[in-house]
């Protein structure tokens, strides 16, 4: 992660494990998070990011392992430490606004142990910083979701917490909006520097907002790292898949290299004889020569094209995204051409073949 010295560890996560009955939850959880680190935890619905967010809050149990905050333990097998006494600031995916209290009141709420002076001037602080002055004597049902957005994460800044841990933060907030309120708030918790986790199940919300992308599955992690190496050089198979829409095809070895019906590309030190080869939609172009193809569709993504193209031996289509615009129509004739560097090659995923057989099985 970010700064590996040990005195601005804010947060550890020592092989903590949560089982609800029978369901392993979470499964030899370890992180470490320093001081103005923002992470994301992804993933997909089910893989127990919600439940890690509320072990580190205090508002679960954990079955295993430990949680340390600033070096001091707040969860065991054997004990937690309530919310309230672990100096964590939480924020909710709905914000959680009290609907009978002002703008004011909502924020001084978590404000405790202040006298009511310096709760007036914290809060004050914080409604000049988050830049709601306008709205400071409004109720919630006053506020547009951008706005109450911006006053939840006032309440849960004005503490002053070690951690701040949000959930869904942005889901509720439609897409042009979300964009800008992700990008002020990035900004607010840098110029802060508030160390913060978030958990989201948007691919690209987490690249583009955490310093540490955290991906989670069944239970355990599946891969750490910044956003860029996650996305550029994944070391696992499952992460290529997940932060883009990936063409896969079977590489066999011959002469040294991958042989694929896109080509042949190298192989890796310890390749087997047959290897999966990753290729993302945005890594092939057209060209003047290289893998015959045809045009089946077109499709205009906003800024992006998306083409479908029917590659000889090949039953399912090579999926190509594209900014250049092309004058391109159903049936014509191209070739396209992939950079070797582009190229993520994998150790053969049965399971993920199987799956990707079952789905098409389905669909006939
Ligand atoms: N209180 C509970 N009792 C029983 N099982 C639970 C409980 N809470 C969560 N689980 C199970 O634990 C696993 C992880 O759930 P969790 O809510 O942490 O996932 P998530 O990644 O946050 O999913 P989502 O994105 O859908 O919120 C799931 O299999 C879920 O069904």
């Amino acid at each position: 992660m970010a700064n590996e010295t040990k005195n601005d560890l804010v947060l550890t996560i020592d092989a903590v494990g949560k089982w609800f009955g029978n369901v392993k939850a979470l499964d030899a959880i370890s992180l470490n998070l320093h001081k103005g680190e923002i992470a994301c935890l992804v993933g997909q619905s089910g893989c127990g990011k919600s439940t890690l967010l509320r072990s580190i809050a205090g508002v679960e149990d954990i079955s295993a392992g430990q949680i340390l905050l600033k070096g001091k333990r707040v969860s065991s097998a054997g004990g937690t430490t309530p919310p309230e006494r672990r100096n964590v600031g939480l924020m909710f995916q709905d914000y959680a606004l009290f609907p009978h209290m002002d703008v004011k009141r909502n924020i001084a709420f978590g404000l405790k142990g202040l006298n009511r002076q310096d709760t007036q001037r914290r809060v004050a602080q914080m409604i000049d910083r988050i830049g709601i002055v306008a709205l400071a004597d409004r109720y919630p049902h006053m506020l547009s979701g951008g706005e109450q957005q911006r006053v939840a994460l006032a309440r849960a800044l004005a503490p002053q917490p070690d951690v701040l841990l949000m959930d869904e933060p942005f889901s509720n907030l439609d897409r042009g909006l979300r964009e800008t309120v992700r990008l002020e708030t990035r900004a607010l918790l840098k110029s802060l520097g508030t160390t913060a986790i978030i958990v989201t199940h948007d691919p690209e919300e987490a690249l583009a907002f955490g310093d540490t992308v955290i991906l989670m599955d069944a239970g355990r992690v599946v891969e750490t790292g910044t956003g860029e190496a996650l996305y550029r050089t994944p070391q696992h198979a499952y992460t290529a898949r997940f932060f883009s829409r990936i063409n896969r095809f079977l590489g066999v070895m011959s002469d040294g290299r991958l042989s694929s019906p896109m080509g042949t590309f190298a192989a890796p030190n310890d390749s087997a004889e047959q290897m999966d080869i990753y290729i993302r939609p945005e890594a092939i172009r057209f060209a003047e020569s290289g893998v015959p193809a045809q045009v089946l569709e077109r499709r205009l993504l906003g800024e992006i094209d998306e083409v479908l193209l029917k590659v000889r031996d090949l039953a399912q289509p090579v999926v190509m995204r594209t900014s250049l615009r092309h004058a391109l129509r159903e049936g014509d004739r191209v070739h396209l051409a992939i950079a070797e560097e582009d190229v993520l090659i994998f150790p053969v995923d049965t399971k993920a073949h199987n799956r990707l057989r079952q789905v098409m099985k389905a669909a006939q």
